[in-house]
């Protein structure tokens, strides 16, 4: 198929609480999705740009106001966006994203209280036409997430953050999976990682079908 005729790829998001699990998965995904024949990027949020990745440092590592936090996560988006997103599944590739929007309503707005009709605000600026195909939401308790997050890394901003910042961000993501069911699919990490993947065999055998 010629490139102007290709089509169009999907975009699957990758959610949770930080050490959820979620990164762990991203890569079998997209082995699953490569052997079913499935051209494949890979990115993340904040960052999957040159300019991105210079935000995402800002982001997770210097203190700032709320709404300069939040529009900064929409000014990556949006490049993240128009410089790989949009290029690749007109490409006809599909793309796996390490968070998007959800990230954004959980975070600044479930975990650090920013007013919702601001973020459905800049959802509705930066991206208008396009959502996730497939939002894969991996949920643990806090105590599960955090432990695992201790075993493994130096923690950055939003790690360093306590457990009633975490409940209202896992909070906020179940209310959209309650919200979005067509779109969004709770994942129970607290299985095995053999487990998990089985789970997501699963939803990704019906998505390709
Ligand atoms: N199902 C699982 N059972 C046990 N350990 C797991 C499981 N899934 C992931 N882990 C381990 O938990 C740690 C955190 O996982 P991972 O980095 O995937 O989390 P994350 O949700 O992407 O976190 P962050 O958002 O902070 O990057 C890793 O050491 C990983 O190996
Ligand atoms: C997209 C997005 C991310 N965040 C937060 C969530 C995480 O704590 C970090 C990213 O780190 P990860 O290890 O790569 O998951 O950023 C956020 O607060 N708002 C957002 O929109």
């Amino acid at each position: 198929m010629t490139q102007g005729t290709a089509v169009r790829g999907k975009f699957i998001s990758f959610e949770g609480i930080d050490g959820a699990g979620k990164s762990t998965h991203i890569g079998f995904v997209a082995d699953f999705l490569k052997t079913a024949g499935k051209s494949v990027v890979s990115s993340r949020e904040p960052g999957g740009t040159g300019v991105g990745e210079k935000l995402r440092e800002m982001l997770l590592h210097e203190k700032m106001d709320l709404e300069t936090e939040a529009l900064l996560m929409f000014a990556s988006r949006r490049e993240h966006i128009a410089q790989v997103i949009e290029p690749a599944m007109a490409r006809g590739d599909w793309v796996l994203s390490d968070r998007f929007t959800d990230a954004s309503f959980a975070y600044q707005g479930g975990g650090r209280g920013l007013d919702r009709a601001k973020l459905e605000t800049l959802e509705n600026w930066v991206h208008p036409h396009l959502q996730p195909d497939l939002t894969l939401l991996f949920d643990v308790p806090l105590e599960v997430a955090r432990k695992r997050l201790d075993a493994t890394r130096t923690l950055d901003k939003f790690e360093q953050e306590q457990a009633d910042f975490f409940s209202a961000c896992r909070n906020e993501y179940l209310r959209r999976a309650a919200q979005f069911p067509h779109r969004i699919v709770v994942v129970d990490s607290t299985r095995t990682i053999d487990e998990t993947r089985a789970q997501l065999t699963h939803v990704l055998e019906k998505l390709i079908a």
